[in-house]
């Protein structure tokens, strides 16, 4: 899959960017299978807005966003859903589990949206690998924020996807679980091939980065 944006402005922001430098907005730039973008930028910069923008939350810009060449905003919902399914995955930096849905039923209902990328016993050797096998039968609710993360990010990567859209993934883990969770990422994207645009607040040594931008 491939997003490309063609001088995206999100019009709350206008203002502001019309005073800084910036390489991601007023740009042309494309993000694809394949590649791993980093995007770091200060708090309050507009990471979220552009994570939005690229999974097709928000249509509040100026510019054109296309989904492998076609318009976003020209999209049908069971074109944007298909992409959704098999193309394009997702960690929120608000995570969005069903706070009530135990850490696993969160994880299952990605597993299963199409026909299975991965056999349930996946969900345990993930949970495994980042030390959350323990509360996978826990409401998602009362987990700890740095679980409810990892349980995110397991989430997005049983899914098929040719790229991995994340915000801000590891701001409640401390520096071994973010090694593992980062290995785990880089691992589920080597072996498909897919890309990812990872945006967070300071530089990092997790990934072979292809890219690196601010925004
Ligand atoms: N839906 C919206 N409508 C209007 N303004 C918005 C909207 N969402 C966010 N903003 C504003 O846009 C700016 C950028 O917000 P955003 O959440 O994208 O930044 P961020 O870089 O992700 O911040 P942080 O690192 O703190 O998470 C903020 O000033 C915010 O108030």
């Amino acid at each position: 899959m491939e997003i490309t944006l063609d001088k995206i402005i999100p019009i709350p922001l206008k203002e502001n960017l019309e005073k800084r430098p910036s390489e991601v907005w007023h740009s042309n730039i494309r993000f694809k299978t394949g590649e791993k973008v980093k995007i770091k930028a200060p708090s309050g910069t507009g990471k979220t807005t552009l994570v939005h923008f690229l999974y097709g939350l928000r249509s509040d810009y100026t510019g054109t966003l296309n989904w492998d060449g076609k318009a976003l905003n020209h999209l049908k919902p069971d074109q944007k859903a298909g992409y959704r399914q098999k193309e394009i995955s997702v960690v929120f930096q608000d995570l969005r589990l069903f706070s009530q849905l135990t850490a696993r039923e969160n994880i299952e209902l990605n597993r299963v949206l199409q026909e299975p990328y991965y056999p349930a016993t996946v969900i345990d050797e993930m949970a495994a690998a980042l030390q959350v096998d323990h509360i996978l039968d826990q409401a998602a609710g009362i987990c700890s924020y740095g679980e409810q993360q990892r349980i995110a990010i397991i989430r997005a990567l049983v899914q098929p996807f040719s790229l991995l859209i994340m915000d801000e993934p590891f701001s409640h883990l401390d520096l071994n679980n973010t090694k593992k969770a980062a290995a785990l990422i880089d691992r589920e994207c080597d072996k498909r091939g897919a890309g990812f645009v990872l945006t967070d607040l300071d530089e990092d040594q997790f990934f072979n980065y292809t890219t690196y931008l601010t925004l």
